[in-house]
């Protein structure tokens, strides 16, 4: 056994001395022939091709989605077949992943394929800034016969499943902005817990033509990606929810990103205090999202330079090419944003430089600004093409009553709908009055007695309503009275100036 191994100790010695002298003396084509041809020889002995999709890859160490996509196709291979397994709690339920250096088999069109989870072995030395998983590979085996079909279908195959799964199981998440003023580290950063907001069109209360033409709108967005890309616009839309508080406007927030499975970025601008840390907060925004600045009119005080400007005369238009986009939004960055009314910049600039900054990624975002008073929002924001959806959450109707009655209270008919109708056509409730009101107040609580409560409070709030009314009309009164006496008076000076004329 000892001769064996010297021998063949002293054939591999003389083999990479050979090597070596190949590549110093022999020219490059000979030396490509000869590498060729040991190919071809290791072949024979090792025929398999293998390929690696690293987790991280890029000068930024950006995730690669194809190792997601391959991390969610091999999850039900991993949980049968592997030895070693990771479990993590995703949406109330386990999920199985494959550990380091474990090993599943997979089948596709008769060809058998080997999937492996690999770690890079580290450098001690070199120091790297990235978690020790940032070197995790999926190493995916198969004979080199099947080359074509590999490459062709079977990866494509693997990247469309993995997707699809990963759409199905993502955690949609909430994110919001750092909102602690001075030093905080997470400034330009976002923040984020899962969403699980349980709203959706089906509970909301709302007039059915307006919640279809919403949806429609949706869907309709959420499928134009080749469209967008047409007319070489960034894949957004604009949306402005106004109306009284308690209206539903975060409520159709939530609707609209469950609708979608979109995630959620709440952007809390007046505590973004510099350009830098706002570019970095759009950025970050990935695609699939919907960006939500609530109560617009409170967050910024953008209309004070832009009501000026159209007052006297000037176009929007006019008015954006004397502050470029940048200098407006950093104009607003150096100072202030809450109450500074020297502030150039507008809404419509702040949008310009979302357009920008978005032009340059292809996934899809839907903005949404929420407001109580409309009236007080810049008309450059009203203008369709900014803000493409307008729409208005108003008190309660009847129809939105009986959705909010069968969300609460699990019915779609009572004798008492009737007096509710009339009551409702009569006062100016808010649908967050109205569910408030037909929660039940104490254990087992029956439908009428919510259904009275609710009657009670509409008649109080009608009464309410009937005596301001009349206060507001006798104060008028008054001031009429009192215009007709200075009249009067008037009249009289006037009788006594002309005698005293007469006079002299
Ligand atoms: N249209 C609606 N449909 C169903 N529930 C509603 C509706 N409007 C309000 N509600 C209920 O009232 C609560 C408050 O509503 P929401 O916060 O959405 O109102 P809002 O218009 O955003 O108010 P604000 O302007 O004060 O932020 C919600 O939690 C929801 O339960």
């Amino acid at each position: 056994m000892g001769e064996i191994w010297g021998l063949f100790g002293s054939k591999l010695a003389s083999l990479l001395f050979m090597w070596a002298m190949i590549q110093r003396y022999f020219p490059h084509q000979l030396q490509n022939l000869i590498y060729k041809f040991s190919e071809k020889l290791a072949n024979l002995f090792y025929p398999y091709v293998e390929i690696k999709f690293f987790e991280y890859t890029g000068e930024y160490m950006k995730t690669n989605e194809a190792f997601s996509a391959i991390e969610n196709y091999l999850t039900s291979l991993s949980s049968n077949q592997a030895k070693k397994l990771k479990c993590e709690f995703v949406k109330q339920s386990l999920l199985l992943k494959m550990d380091e250096q474990e090993e599943v088999y997979d089948e596709f069109e008769g060809i058998k394929l080997t999937w492996g989870l690999r770690k890079l072995i580290r450098n001690t030395k070199s120091v790297s800034f990235y978690p020790a998983e940032d070197k995790r590979y999926y190493l995916l085996t198969f004979h080199c016969r099947y080359r074509g079909v590999v490459t062709k279908s079977y990866l494509n195959h693997v990247l469309e499943q993995g997707k699809a799964i990963g759409l199905r199981k993502r955690q949609r998440k909430l994110y919001t902005n750092c909102t602690s003023y001075g030093d905080c580290d997470n400034k330009g950063r976002w923040s984020h817990v899962i969403f699980e907001h349980p709203a959706s069109f089906e509970t909301l209360a709302m007039d059915p033509h307006k919640k279809k033409e919403i949806i429609d709108d949706l869907t309709t967005f959420s499928k134009a990606k080749e469209y967008y890309a047409r007319i070489g616009k960034p894949w957004k839309r604009g949306y402005l929810l106004y109306g009284p508080p308690g209206t539903g406007k975060s409520t159709l927030v939530a609707a609209i990103a469950n609708f979608l499975r979109y995630d959620i970025y709440d952007i809390e601008l007046t505590a973004v205090q510099t350009n830098a840390e706002l570019r970095k907060l759009l950025i970050g925004i990935t695609s699939k999202s919907v960006v939500v600045i609530e109560d617009i009119d409170c967050s910024l005080e953008l209309t004070g330079q832009r009501e000026t400007n159209l007052d006297s005369g000037k176009g929007e238009e006019q008015n954006n090419m004397v502050t470029s986009v940048k200098e407006q939004v950093e104009s607003v960055a150096a100072g202030n944003f809450k109450g500074n009314r020297s502030s150039k910049v507008t809404l419509s600039g702040l949008l310009n430089f979302i357009d920008g900054i978005w032009s340059a990624s292809s996934g899809e975002r839907l903005i949404i600004f929420t407001t109580n008073y409309v009236e007080k929002l810049d008309q450059a924001l009203i203008r369709r093409g900014r803000m493409d959806m307008h729409v208005e959450l108003s008190y309660c109707g009847f129809e939105g009553f009986k959705m909010l009655a069968k969300n609460y209270l699990s019915v779609e008919s009572h004798y008492l709908f009737d007096a509710i109708c009339g009551l409702l056509e009569e006062t100016n409730i808010t649908p967050a009055d109205v569910a408030e009101n037909l929660m039940p107040k104490v254990a087992c609580e029956d439908v009428e007695t919510s259904l009275k409560r609710l009657i009670q409070v509409l008649r109080s709030s009608k009464e309410e309503a009937r005596l301001k009314a009349k206060k507001e009309e006798e104060n008028t009164g008054t001031n009429e009275s009192n215009g007709q006496d200075s009249l009067e008076d008037k009249k009289e000076k006037d009788a006594k100036y002309k005698e005293l004329v007469k006079e002299h």
